[in-house]
């Protein structure tokens, strides 16, 4: 355990966040697709596993509960926390299934999925994504390394410019919290 173990981490992360400046358009416009959706009184679902469950919940929280301004509640949901659904359908069906059937059952037309996956092979993640472009839902993913699967499922994908899945994470909540700004920003009617 050393001071040159925390440099060396900081230094990586800050070459990331530089080749991530490329990623300007695609945050705007994943900015967007949740803009026009919340607009026109649709939701916003998200999954991932591991840290990027964690990711989900925490995106989920910014839009429900309260980011920077004060707004009206926007309708979002995690489909990571409820274990009894979780623990249901990875038992009668397949761990693959945990997010696509919450898909099924939550996901309207004109809602957004956001799948959250560092390398975007995933099976329960792309499974939700499939489901939820089968139903109409308006499909964003946040991934990085090659992007894997994910990046052909997705309406518009963010694929960060790297292959550590710690640092891929760190520029994924980022761009979420950029994400969340840009909406705040918006007159919302109270
Ligand atoms: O948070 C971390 C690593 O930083 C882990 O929990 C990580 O999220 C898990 O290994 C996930 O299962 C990885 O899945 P994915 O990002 O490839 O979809
Ligand atoms: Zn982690």
């Amino acid at each position: 355990m050393n001071i040159e173990t925390i440099e060396s981490i900081f230094n990586d992360h800050e070459k990331v966040l530089q080749k991530s400046r490329t990623l300007f358009p695609v945050i705007l416009d994943m900015a967007d697709i949740c803009r026009r959706a919340l607009a026109e009184g649709h939701k916003i679902l998200i999954c991932g596993n591991g840290g990027s469950a964690a990711d989900a919940q925490h995106i989920a929280a910014e839009f429900v509960g309260r980011f920077h301004n004060e707004r009206v509640s926007l309708p979002s949901i995690a489909l990571t926390t409820d274990t009894s659904i979780l623990t249901a359908v990875a038992n009668d069906y397949s761990y693959d299934r945990v997010f696509a059937r919450q898909v099924e059952g939550l996901g309207n037309k004109g809602d957004v999925l956001w799948g959250i996956s560092t390398s975007g092979n995933s099976r329960n993640v792309n499974e939700a994504l499939k489901t939820a472009r089968q139903k109409g839902l308006v499909t964003i993913g946040s991934t990085g390394k090659t992007g894997g699967d994910m990046v052909s499922l997705c309406d518009r994908v963010l694929v960060v410019p790297d292959d550590v899945t710690a640092r891929i994470q760190e520029i994924h909540m980022l761009s979420a919290h950029i994400i969340c700004q840009l909406i705040d920003d918006l007159e919302w009617k109270q």
